[in-house]
């Protein structure tokens, strides 16, 4: 059976990001001749993000694009939960909406995974030639603190524990989620440390991560806070 790669796009008001990610995507998948699919989900954003996806649905068919959504701003942990019932592929690709991780990436992510039949591939930030552009030096240290505190705690055996720019098996998702509790953006680093713990082989793929083309990062105090009860739980009971 042909490999399908299903692309779970969280969304809160990326209405100006979606066509353009999309249209990647779609251009991406077609030029290395790959089965794919994008669920999006769409927790009720103000913006009118459900209108142009809908209108996404239209112009790349319902085969490609599946929109679910949601009543309200749920989490973004919980959106790849939600989206795991839709998702139709044997392959599944998070990232964000807002183009800070390039569909371009993709193959390399794809050709990585074929190397040693992984059950994970990662982007990374601060690996090889990956990096950060474009954020402020507040939110560059948020980051690097964030991963720096990890790295002291949970003894990680990947070099950036919060980015979400990932490739899984699809039953291997499913059972990591399954025994993830985090809602918030914590989640991503919960579900590297669940994947070691699960024994699940991750390789890494140096990413170029650049600020989002339009609109706003939804990274508030509250999202701090939760990583750092996620961060102290894992440390815990890990
Ligand atoms: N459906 C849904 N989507 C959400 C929610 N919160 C955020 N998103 C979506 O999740 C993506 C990332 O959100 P941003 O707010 O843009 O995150 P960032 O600050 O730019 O990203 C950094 O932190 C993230 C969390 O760990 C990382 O995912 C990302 O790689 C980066 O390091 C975007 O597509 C955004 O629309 C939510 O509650 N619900």
């Amino acid at each position: 059976m042909a490999n399908k790669y299903s692309v779970i796009l969280p969304t809160y008001n990326e209405r100006e990001n979606l066509p353009i990610i999309t249209y990647l995507l779609a251009k991406t998948f077609k030029e290395n001749k790959l089965d794919w699919e994008v669920v999006i989900v769409d927790d009720n954003s103000p913006d009118g993000t459900q209108e142009v996806a809908k209108q996404l649905v239209k112009l790349y068919g319902e085969d490609h694009i599946n929109l679910q959504t949601r009543a309200g701003k749920l989490g973004l942990g919980t959106a790849y939960k939600f989206a795991l019932d839709y998702v139709k592929g044997n392959f599944v690709i998070i990232m964000d909406a807002d183009f800070s991780h390039h569909p371009e990436a993709i193959p390399q992510f794809i050709a990585k995974q074929k190397e040693n039949d992984y059950d994970i591939v990662t982007g990374t930030r601060y690996a090889g030639n990956g990096g950060v552009y474009g954020w402020n030096f507040k939110r560059k240290l948020i980051s690097r603190g964030a991963n720096f505190l990890a790295s002291q705690l949970l003894r990680p055996h990947v070099s950036d524990l919060t980015g979400s720019f990932r490739l899984y098996k699809k039953e291997v998702l499913a059972k990591i989620i399954e025994v993830t509790q985090s809602k918030g953006y914590v989640f991503q680093m919960e579900m590297a440390v669940r994947a070691r713990s699960l024994n699940f082989t991750i390789a890494e793929v140096p990413i170029a991560f650049v600020d989002r083309l339009y609109g706003q990062s939804k990274l508030g105090g509250d999202e701090i806070i939760g990583y750092l009860k996620g961060l102290w739980t894992l440390f815990t009971s890990v």
